[in-house]
């Protein structure tokens, strides 16, 4: 046995799938999860000392690659200074300030430790605004693991076929009505019915749990007109998409200022820190001002503020999504040109530093249309990849990353080794 592999039995052992999350279980495309020791700039060692080029980047959160050295200057620097103090901290205050700056619909904004308690706390917060208990989802939309929302969700929800999670009380799961992903028809309709019971829209503005779906013309703006019109909360779910796609989120490029909105991944650097913000008269509903309820022991910890600071400081650089935006699709565009060579029907999307990347003709719009890309396709690319040291998301219904450190060389490479992989697979 290879020490990868000897270590994933190991950890069968004692840890539920040998994994801490089940989306790095290798379950869906097989074969043995790579334990990691180490990561700098665009690529990743495994314990066997094997170098990958990196397009998962942590599942988002490294917009800058691993390890880069300004991040880890004055993590160290925050660590000597010590680790959690459970009291307020001048860098929070920062980071609140820069959150607020970068993203106009946020006039306040609270720190999480993770996407889960962000999204969980912002449904919480709309049904205490609104005193109202619907909310409203899209399948195939992942926003953490909160019971409300692991309803038709995607990630490795879907990617393990369990997108309706056991242990989620029943008459917990019926307070969430799941819509077709960019089905304006659909919108139309149940806002004509029950607008008014509904405390909360959460979508995910680029959806980046099935794949990568880009919203269709109109969607989103659909979307505000009818919350607004019904008193619903808009909750735009940006944990992935925010500082990913373009300095102000998905609501800058499309022009959309939501309700509320989450943060996580980019905002944290690497490190445990996630947010979520917006109205004022909204934010105002949350102790100790108002009577909704969300706390945290390690919220705001100092170490992940300050690791995030300067992973936003870096994004602040002129022209930097523009490039990160260009590596991106000429990445994912050269790989998709070489597929169709070999007789593969593919397409791609991309968006700043997120790409979505199918065995399929055409862009899917919905959750159906994503299942109908081929998945033992992608399976084959993704192993025979990864043995040419190449690491992208082991499922077909993630996203991908690039961050701002891949150059042209790391683009070469994959581009070579792709076109080695499909010649195999012909
Ligand atoms: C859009 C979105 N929302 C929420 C989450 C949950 O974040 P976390 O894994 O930090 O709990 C994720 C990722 O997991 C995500 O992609
Ligand atoms: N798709 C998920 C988040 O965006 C992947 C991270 C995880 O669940 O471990």
């Amino acid at each position: 046995m290879t020490t990868n592999q000897k270590l994933f039995e190991r950890a069968q052992q004692f840890i539920p799938g040998g994994v801490n999350s089940p989306v790095r279980a290798f379950r869906s495309v097989g074969g043995t999860p790579r334990f990691l020791t180490r990561g700098k700039g665009p690529r990743v060692w495994d314990v066997e000392g094997k170098e990958y080029i990196d397009y998962v980047c942590s599942w988002g959160p490294l917009l800058h690659g691993h390890a880069h050295p300004s991040v880890i200057q004055a993590v160290q620097a925050s660590v000597e200074r010590g680790l959690s103090f459970g009291a307020p901290t001048a860098l929070e205050v920062e980071m609140a300030e820069k959150l607020t700056q970068l993203l106009p619909s946020l006039e306040m904004v609270r720190l999480t430790s993770s996407g889960t308690e962000a999204t969980m706390s912002a449904i919480r917060l709309a049904r205490g605004f609104t005193g109202r208990n619907l909310i409203v989802k899209f399948e195939g939309c992942y926003h953490g693991h909160g019971d409300a929302l692991l309803v038709k969700a995607g990630s490795g929800a879907l990617t393990f076929g369990q997108p309706d999670s056991g242990g989620i009380p029943a008459e917990l799961a019926a307070q969430t009505l799941v819509l077709e992903y960019n089905h304006m028809g659909q919108l139309e309709e149940l806002f004509s019915t029950r607008g008014n019971q509904i405390a909360a829209v959460i979508v995910e503005p680029v959806a980046g749990n099935m794949n990568m779906v880009l919203p269709r013309p109109g969607f989103l703006s659909k979307l505000r007109e009818l919350t607004t019109a019904h008193g619903s909360v808009l909750i735009f779910d940006e944990v992935m998409t925010g500082f990913r796609v373009a300095l102000g989120g998905a609501q800058s490029l499309y022009g959309i200022r939501p309700d509320l909105t989450t943060l996580g991944k980019v905002i944290g650097g690497g490190m445990p820190l996630a947010a979520f913000g917006g109205r004022r008269d909204i934010m105002e509903y949350l102790a100790p001002l108002g009577p909704v309820y969300q706390a945290g022991t390690l919220s705001g910890n100092p170490v992940a503020v300050t690791a995030g600071l300067v992973n936003l400081h870096l994004a602040c650089a002129d022209g930097l999504y523009e490039r990160l935006g260009e590596m991106t699709r000429t990445l994912t565009e050269g790989i998709v040109e070489v597929g169709r060579d070999a007789g593969y029907p593919m397409s791609t999307c991309s968006l700043g530093g997120m790409f979505g990347l199918y065995f399929r003709e055409k862009l899917p719009n919905t959750l159906t249309e994503v299942m109908e890309s081929d998945r033992f396709a992608f399976n084959a690319f993704f192993q025979g990849m990864l043995d040419e040291g190449i690491y992208f998301a082991p499922s077909a219904f993630e996203a991908g990353f690039v961050s701002t450190v891949h150059t042209s060389l790391e683009l070469d490479q994959t581009l070579s080794a792709a076109e080695r992989v499909f010649k195999q697979l012909r």
